[in-house]
């Protein structure tokens, strides 16, 4: 399988009439390739995902992958229902990896790390070249996959593909160019040094950007020469193992990417194995602190990726507009399911009412409803239970005095087969103080708390009054407050007149108990390699002996 990069797949006449027929019928049949009818057995496996639509997929195949292969659990006896976020219905078990599997892929991993790592920079490269080329010819089938796991609409999970693609591609060109430094000493002596890998690495998922995290992850350290086991979040099991199948058609060694599926006990037994060198975690503060914890134990090197209650300023001088769509970036994209949103949203006082009038109408006709529709802008949250944790910090910001301007409530789409989907129509909330649980606490869902400000001193000190820090954003037309403004932020990432822009050239990562650790940027390379000194003695050795 090897096509020109960037060739776009060639259509078989048999595939055009297939779509168009599926298209017609609106409905989901598996389909053999190459077959001019379709098969009445509803669906689904992995590989034909490319018209499903909403309520029609039921994933059967294994989700494990290790050894360049998928594999089937060997006991399900602690299996847990995968919920589709839009219908509640099942769409998967999710059966978690024991101790035993768990050794399986890591030994697999590091069997084809000792072949990974002594290949060059450049065949490294033109393998995850091919990985990021496939992963772009079949974008809109993976892309579907996420919706249907994750909730999220269609268009939002298109970019998460896009920006996975890009990721690996970014890393791919980066890999070539690894060098070390070389030092001269006295007498014709020098020194060397050697960026290493640094061998299995395991990555932890979570739910809200399944696919992507995985290619954030598996970028860089594949870059460097290292194999990794990825644990996606129980809730989001699917699209992981597509990644990894990608990869093994990319032409990587078997072993190199493995996803075992499972919960907190299976994320502990890969935190703990010996035989793992890092620990690249992404989800909550408390479970980031355990993952630091058992890393510890092995002294084993981690990236932490957690949660923000993030701030974004708005400033008088700001060009409204611009804001108020800043201001919805920051708060809605994935449902409000995104670590970095700019929750807290501070609006000078003199711009309030205009900024509240705009920002309220343009909410309202947000349209909520089945994600795998094009025009529908947010989809439904990842699970009843969260969907319930949402709603509750609602009731309770009311209780405590802020005012819901718009929204906040369990939407129930028309469609009938969205009654049970676990959709909230996306919140404003006014009056907000900050000593409410709404504007310190991360909600992860659709709520944008907006709080006036009068000075500069004052909405610093208050925007920092958090023990988060993963991003910030300021909108101002005034350049030298931007970037004041960005000095004083203490956050990982501070947005000047923007917010939840995610360019993989750019480093991603938090401040104070956001963690810590960067994703995404050439500084990542950091994070998954090791430097090595060589010494190299030209003369006769000194001893003072
Ligand atoms: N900073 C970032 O880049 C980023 C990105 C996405 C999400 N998040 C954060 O993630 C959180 C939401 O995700 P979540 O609910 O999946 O988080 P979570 O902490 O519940 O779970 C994250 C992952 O950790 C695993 N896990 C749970 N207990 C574990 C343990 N004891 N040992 C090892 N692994 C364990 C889970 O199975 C899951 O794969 C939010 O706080 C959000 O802000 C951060
Ligand atoms: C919204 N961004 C910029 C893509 C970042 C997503 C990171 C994870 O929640």
């Amino acid at each position: 399988r090897r096509r020109p990069s960037f060739a776009p797949r060639p259509h078989k006449a048999n595939d055009l009439l297939l779509c168009s027929k599926q298209l017609l019928l609106k409905s989901i049949f598996c389909m053999v390739p190459g077959q001019t009818r379709m098969a009445q057995q509803p669906l689904l496996s992995l590989p034909e995902f490319h018209n499903v639509s909403t309520g029609a997929l039921v994933v059967t195949e294994p989700l494990n992958f290790w050894g360049g292969a998928r594999v089937k659990p060997k006991d399900t006896k602690n299996s847990e229902p995968v919920y589709e976020p839009a219908t509640g219905r099942v769409l998967c078990d999710m059966i978690p990896c024991g101790e035993e599997e768990v050794d399986e892929a890591i030994k697999s991993a590091h069997s084809a790390y000792l072949k990974w790592s002594k290949l060059s920079g450049m065949e490294r490269a033109r393998i995850m070249l091919e990985a990021a080329r496939i992963i772009r010819e079949r974008r809109d089938e993976i892309a579907r996959a996420e919706v249907a796991n994750n909730g999220k609409s269609i268009t939002e999970a298109q970019v998460d593909i896009d920006v996975a693609w890009q990721c690996i591609e970014y890393y791919a060109g980066i890999a070539p160019t690894l060098s070390g430094q070389h030092i001269q000493l006295p007498g014709g002596s020098f020194a060397y040094t050697r960026r290493e890998p640094l061998g299995v690495c395991v990555g932890i998922g979570a739910w809200n950007y399944p696919f992507q995290i995985a290619a954030w992850k598996s970028a860089p350290a594949l870059a460097c020469g290292n194999a990794m086991v990825f644990k996606p979040s129980p809730m989001t099991p699917v699209t992981a193992v597509m990644l990894a199948e990608i990869y093994k058609e990319a032409g990587v060694p078997d072993g190199l990417f493995n996803v075992v599926q499972g919960g907190a006990e299976t994320g502990g037994l890969l935190c703990h194995h010996p035989m793992v060198a890092k620990v690249s975690f992404t989800g909550s503060v408390p479970t980031g602190k355990k993952v630091m914890e058992m890393a510890a134990k092995g002294v084993k090197q981690v990236t932490l990726e957690l949660g923000g209650k993030s701030p974004l300023i708005i400033f008088k001088d700001c060009e409204l507009e611009n804001a108020i769509k800043g201001a919805l970036m920051a708060n809605f994209l994935t449902q409000g399911e995104v670590c970095c949103n700019g929750t807290r949203v501070f609006v000078q006082r003199e711009i309030m009412p205009q900024f509240l009038e705009e920002v309220v109408k343009r909410t309202k006709v947000i349209s909520v409803g089945d994600p795998m529709c094009e025009e529908t802008r947010m989809g439904a949250l990842i699970s009843k239970p969260h969907m319930e944790k949402v709603l509750g910090f609602i009731k309770q910001a009311k209780e405590q005095g802020a005012k819901v301007l718009c929204g906040g409530e369990r939407f129930v789409p028309s469609d009938p087969k969205l009654k049970d989907g676990y959709f909230v129509s996306p919140c404003v909330l006014d009056n907000c103080r900050d000593d409410m649980t709404c504007v310190k606490e991360e909600i992860f869902g659709p709520v944008m708390s907006v709080l006036p400000f009068d000075t500069e001193d004052e909405v610093l000190q208050r925007a920092n009054n958090t023990t988060f820090g993963l991003a910030s954003g300021v909108f101002t037309r005034d350049i030298a407050r931007a970037h004041r403004v960005a000095e004083n932020l203490q956050a990982g990432t501070c947005y000047i007149n923007n917010y939840n822009v995610g360019p993989v050239e750019v480093p991603f990562g938090g401040y104070k108990m956001s963690g810590f650790g960067r994703e995404n940027g050439q500084v990542t390379i950091e994070y998954y390699s090791q430097l090595k000194t060589v010494v190299v003695e030209m003369g006769d050795v000194e001893s003072f002996f």
